[in-house]
């Protein structure tokens, strides 16, 4: 069995799969404190509760955050008897190697996007991704990821006014009904909600303005459906991409070396 793993800098998601089909994701804080014995107890006691007998064979990461890799690699080498395939790694190849300047390292979960939506799109396609950044990656007719915008994520803003303004408590993101707020909660609310909003509209417009064709907008992350609320911001909403171009590039590797 093929288990995926997409380690952001909050939020750590395993994937096991069962064939093409992704049999069941969980999900943990990222912490690179969490040694391998942690992850394997976390892991089977999970799969357990499901009924899955844990036979996983092949691992493939997209790791953010580089100082988790070592743990997940004794994780894979320990308890899979595996060696995992690293986005990123000079020994882990892609579909379609990046387009970007001499020397800069797309983020792997980028890389993973990318590779995810040509499979599934064919190209020309802009794939805006929720974490603890808001990315917008950009993928070329070939498939190549290109480049793209970070910009600061939702509950990075939230937590840095709450951080940074005495006054201004901790609020959780929500869609509120009016823009102009009658409360604290409601005025914050309004101005990251609705300002993330014209971000995501702004952004993509000048992305597709600058590339010059059609593209298509795909959204994933979990705070993807909340803004789908909002207006036409995406194409499709696709919360399993990162996982499936991480598959994609696991396929694609295990090709090169039969
Ligand atoms: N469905 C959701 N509703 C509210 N907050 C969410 C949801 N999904 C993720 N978040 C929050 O968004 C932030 C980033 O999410 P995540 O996708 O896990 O980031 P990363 O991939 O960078 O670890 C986290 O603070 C998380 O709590
Ligand atoms: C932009 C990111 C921090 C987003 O990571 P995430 O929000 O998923 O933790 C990550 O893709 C990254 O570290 N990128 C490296 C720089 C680059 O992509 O150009
Ligand atoms: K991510």
């Amino acid at each position: 069995m093929l288990l995926t793993i997409d380690c952001g800098n909050t939020n750590t998601v395993f994937s096991l799969w069962d064939g093409d089909a992704i049999l069941q994701t969980w999900r943990t804080s990222t912490d690179h404190r969490r040694t391998a014995d942690q992850y394997f107890v976390w892991l089977s006691t999970l799969m357990q509760v499901r009924g899955i007998k844990a036979d996983v064979t092949s691992v493939v990461i997209s790791s953010t955050v580089p100082r988790v890799v070592f743990n997940l690699r004794v994780l894979c080498d320990r308890y899979f008897d595996c060696r995992p395939l690293v986005v990123g790694k000079p020994e882990c190849r892609l579909p379609v190697p990046p387009r970007v300047e001499e020397g800069v390292r797309p983020g792997p979960d980028r890389l993973a996007n990318a590779a995810g939506a040509f499979q599934r799109h064919g190209g020309h396609v802009v794939v805006v991704d929720f974490g603890t950044a808001t990315n917008f990656d950009v993928v070329a007719e070939d498939g190549a990821y290109i480049g793209g915008v970070i910009a600061p994520g939702v509950n990075l803003s939230l937590e840095a006014l709450h951080q940074g303004a005495a006054a201004l408590p901790h609020v959780d993101i929500s869609r509120p009904e009016r823009v102009i707020g009658t409360n604290t909660v409601a005025c914050i609310q309004s101005g990251v909600f609705w300002g993330y909003t014209g971000l995501i509209e702004g952004i993509t417009q000048r992305i597709k303005a600058e590339y010059g064709r059609p593209m298509k907008v795909i959204g994933t992350g979990g705070l993807a459906a909340l803004f789908a609320q909002a207006e036409d911001l995406f194409d499709e909403i696709e919360d399993d991409l990162t996982m499936y171009g991480l598959r994609v590039i696991h396929d694609y590797n295990m090709a090169m070396t039969i």
